[in-house]
């Protein structure tokens, strides 16, 4: 017994004289002689350790990017974890649903592979000099370590590493959450440790199913987008960034965001919806793009009065103004925000050489105005797909009455399917007209609501094309009435002229009769010496 207590003395007096050691080194030893001393250590310890080490960090380069390794090693762990690790750390799951269960940092669990028994652990370094933060520390740095022995070395190289990597991948698509990203402001008091982009879990109802639009125009872009997202291989082969462009045009409501989030549920990517207007320069704009994941839609709203990218912005103002002056105020505030980015620094981040990293992206405009942009901008190659979202049509307006009221037939079809094609109503309109208004309320009484409006639509575009026309002949008048004024003036003046022509030529020819009299005048104006001989000759 005093043997045993004996020897946990001495273990500890060597625990506590290697600490104070360690302590000693790390507190007066300048910091390249550790360096050199933390060298040698290792490479002494290689001769007798038979294991190898293999480190993956959390972020790769300049913490620019989030490393897909290590992403893809952390989803493979995440099942053993469960069941192996004694601390763990909780996340929320797909569709907020489950609980996605990790080790915590310093755990350490172990895998096995044909034989060989290999250990893996999350270690994390911290900052050597730690200012004091109210915010969370994004500084501390986190990697995995494998460990294993050395005769394992190519097997676990060559195949388990790869497997792994593989089955993460997929475990991270499975599980993913797909999110919905806003860009924080460049300037003001985010400024410090933020992070580039904030995000909300990803939940939008859209999908083509309920969106109303042309079918063959709609499996036209579903056609598009499978093409794109199988295309790894056809990308790389014509040397092209994997990427693809869509401007989505048409007047507001006909379902442009919409679209997006159906095409977002349609490939399972996540959206980053970019404000123009926070991004104070280019280089943040390159930022932005550097942090967003692959297999995502990046969205740029109303392209059109983002930023002064079209060169007309100031008279797209004065042109909305007239329509709608409460969002344009709104918008008009935005752009107070001193953002310097400019049109070249836009093309640069959809199609420059930082546009390639990462793939399976799609880069998606909306404008409400496509004749006012920029042609370069919106040139094939950069935005690949122009798609006009228009006003509702008769097999839009099917799809919105299947969905707002579960029918495919109706006997008030008919006279909706010949008013909808005399009007211009957008699918919001519609779809607000044909919303009950009480819950279980009668669809009739829905379908009713929507030929009123559109009935009041056709009677109201009727009137507005009767004013129009009217101002059209009352300008034409004027247009004439001026025209008339103008052409009597030109001849009253044309009239004065010759009036002034004929005078000049009477004038001349009596003036030329005269010089019949003084032919010698002339000569005497030439030369002085005749002229005294000339008026002597007249006798003057
Ligand atoms: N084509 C459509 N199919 C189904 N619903 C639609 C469609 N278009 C519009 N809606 C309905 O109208 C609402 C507004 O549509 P959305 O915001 O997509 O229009 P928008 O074209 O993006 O408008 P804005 O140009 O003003 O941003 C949506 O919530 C949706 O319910």
């Amino acid at each position: 017994m005093s043997k045993m207590s004996e020897i946990w003395t001495g273990v500890g007096s060597t625990l506590a004289s290697i600490m104070f050691v360690h302590a000693m080194i790390q507190q007066y030893l300048p910091y390249r002689f550790r360096d050199y001393m933390e060298k040698y250590m290792h490479r002494i310890l290689g001769f007798t350790n038979p294991y190898i080490h293999i480190r993956f960090h959390e972020f790769s380069g300049e913490r620019l990017k989030r490393s897909e390794a290590y992403t893809a090693i952390e989803a493979y762990l995440s099942a053993k974890s469960s069941k192996l690790a004694k601390r763990l750390k909780a996340q929320i799951g797909k569709d907020s649903k489950n609980l996605v269960l990790s080790m915590d940092d310093h755990e350490e669990i172990t895998d096995e592979f044909q034989q060989a028994k290999l250990w893996w652990s999350l270690s994390k370094t911290t900052p050597k000099t730690q200012s004091f933060s109210f915010y969370p520390t994004s500084e501390e740095k986190r990697y995995l370590t494998l460990k294993f022995h050395r005769r394992y070395r190519e097997i676990i190289t060559e195949v388990y590493l790869n497997q792994v990597i593989e089955k993460g991948k997929a475990i991270v698509v499975e599980n993913r959450q797909r999110k919905l990203y806003t860009n924080n402001p460049s300037h003001g008091y985010y400024g410090y440790k933020k992070t580039l982009w904030s995000h909300v879990v990803f939940d939008h109802p859209a999908t083509f199913d309920n969106i109303a639009m042309d079918p063959t125009k709609k499996k036209e872009i579903i056609d598009d987008l499978i093409t794109f997202s199988k295309g790894k291989e056809y990308y790389a082969k014509v040397g092209k960034a994997w990427k693809r462009g869509y401007l989505l045009y048409g007047p507001p409501g006909t379902g442009k965001s919409t679209m997006i989030a159906a095409m977002a549920n349609f490939l399972n990517y996540d959206v980053y919806d970019l404000e123009l207007t926070a991004v104070k320069e280019n280089s943040d704009l390159r930022k932005l793009l550097i942090e967003t994941s692959n297999k995502s839609i990046i969205v740029i709203e109303d392209i059109d009065c983002s930023l002064d990218l079209t060169g007309q912005r100031k008279k797209n103002k004065e042109d909305k103004e007239e329509t709608d002056p409460i969002k344009e105020k709104s918008k008009e505030d935005r752009d107070h925000k001193d953002s310097k980015v400019t049109l070249s620094g836009l093309l640069n981040f959809i199609d420059g050489l930082w546009s390639a990293c990462g793939g399976e992206r799609l880069i998606v405009f909306t404008t409400n105005y496509v004749e006012k942009l920029d042609p370069a901008l919106i040139r094939r190659g950069r935005m690949d797909k122009h798609i006009e979202l228009s006003y509702c049509g008769f097999e839009g307006f099917k799809i919105l009455a299947r969905n707002y009221l579960d029918l495919d037939s109706h006997h008030l079809f008919e006279p909706i399917r010949c008013l909808i094609g005399e009007t211009q109503m957008t699918p919001a309109d519609v779809a607000e007209n044909l919303m009950p208004k009480t819950i279980n309320g009668d669809p009739e009484i829905c379908l009713k609501n929507l030929i009123e409006a559109l009935e009041k639509a056709k009677e109201d575009a009727r009137l507005k094309a009767e004013e129009e026309a009217k101002e059209k002949e009352l300008s034409t008048k004027s247009g004439e009435a001026k025209k008339d004024a103008e052409e009597k003036e030109l001849l009253t003046k044309s009239g004065e002229a010759k009036e002034e022509e004929k005078e000049k030529e009477l004038s001349a020819t009596s003036g030329e009769a005269k010089e019949g009299d003084s032919s010698t005048k002339e000569e005497t104006e030439e030369d002085g010496s005749t002229r005294l001989k000339d008026k002597e000759c007249n006798g003057v």
